[in-house]
């Protein structure tokens, strides 16, 4: 592995951020009047080191893999799904792949291991570490090897997105099973129950909740011996999700902001922050998704998310939808005038 899980993360610029946090109070509005914009532009300011930050150059990385825990019926679609889907972000057609023309983002796939393999095709990268997981209810999810195989792949794309110039990287997953596998994750780095952060995923019924519960709660109980964060990832993960992890820690160490979408990427951050907690500063939350253990996954992060628009779908989509607004925080920092400019009275 070329990249040092543990070495250091870029600090955040102290002098930018102040300067840009006496800019807001001079522009002409009530000091605070722009909420969250205001902390964006702040926090964006910072993590760029220049007073007047833009987010022009956006670039996304979907993960794609596939868990064994989908042979314990815990999603409301087949396997099959996540290689069919890699077809669909390669061909346009996903929400993901729509998001990022607009955003004028570059999209690129990163292929671990589906159990369908759509072959070869344009904007994908083939990094296959095997066709899927092991069932963690009956063996780690991963071995050594495999899980640094894919904590490289994502730290490898957070390097062609640093060489291409890019101003933030959102990660993106696919992989059908993976809110099992985040919920396993987040239970065990949390200590929390199965009962509290499992849900509906892509859109399970009561009893179907119910099983992914058990099978949760089955993992975590096999697993109980591992407290140490990257066994627990190892254990209990997925390769999109420890990709997730590797590509938030690259970010941080290379000074690269993140914005992080919903439930599966949150768990994978948690990862990260646990893993080398220098992370922290560099992750800018999106949004709260509907999935049912989210908003604590957030708490734990201490994270005030931009959007509540009940999006569960992953793919990066959340954190897509959230750039036109952070555009729009830079905007009215960079182009408003101050009160003195503008010559009206201050308080
Ligand atoms: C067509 C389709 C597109 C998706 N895009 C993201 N997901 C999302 O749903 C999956 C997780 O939910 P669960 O754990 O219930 O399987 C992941 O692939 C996630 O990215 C999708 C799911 C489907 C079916
Ligand atoms: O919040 C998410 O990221 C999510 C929720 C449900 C299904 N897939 C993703």
């Amino acid at each position: 592995m070329d990249f040092d899980m543990c070495g250091p993360c870029r600090r955040p610029d102290v002098d930018a951020r102040e300067a840009a946090r006496a800019r807001q109070l001079r522009l002409t509005k009530p000091p605070g009047s722009l909420g969250a914009l205001e902390q964006a532009a702040i926090a964006l300011a910072a993590l760029q080191g220049c007073a007047q930050p833009t987010l022009e150059r956006i670039w996304i990385s979907v993960f794609a893999a596939d868990h064994g825990v989908a042979a314990e019926g815990v999603s409301a679609f087949p396997q099959a799904v996540t290689g069919e889907m890699v077809r669909n972000f390669a061909h346009g057609g996903a929400a993901i792949s729509v998001l990022a023309r607009r955003l004028d983002a570059t999209l690129e796939v990163v292929q671990l291991g589906t159990v369908n393999d759509p072959g070869p095709l344009p904007g994908v990268v083939r990094v296959m570490i095997a066709p899927h997981t092991a069932n963690f209810c009956e063996a780690p999810a991963m071995d050594d090897t495999q899980l640094r195989q894919a904590l490289q792949a994502g730290a490898d794309s957070v390097a062609r997105a640093t060489a291409a110039g890019t101003q933030a990287f959102i990660g993106g997953e696919m992989g059908i099973g993976n809110t099992t596998a985040a919920t396993a994750l987040a239970c065990a780095l949390l200590g929390e129950s199965p009962a509290v952060l499992a849900g509906a995923g892509t859109g399970l019924d009561a009893e179907g909740v119910a099983r992914k519960q058990a099978v949760v709660a089955r993992a975590l109980d096999r697993h109980a011996d591992a407290d140490a964060p990257l066994e627990v990832l190892r254990r209990l993960g997925g390769f999109e999700i420890a990709a997730l992890t590797g590509a938030c820690i690259s970010a941080a160490q290379r000074g690269m902001p993140v914005i992080v979408d919903g439930f599966i990427a949150t768990a994978a951050a948690l990862a990260a922050v646990r893993l080398n907690p220098g992370v922290r500063p560099w992750l800018l939350f999106s949004h709260c998704s509907h999935e049912r253990g989210h908003r604590r996954l957030l708490d734990a992060l201490d994270a005030h998310p931009l959007l509540d628009l009940g999006l569960r779908l992953g793919e990066g989509s959340g954190a897509a939808v959230a750039v036109p607004l952070l555009r729009l925080a830079c905007d009215l920092h960079a182009e408003m005038a101050t009160f003195e400019q503008a010559g009206v009275s201050t308080a």
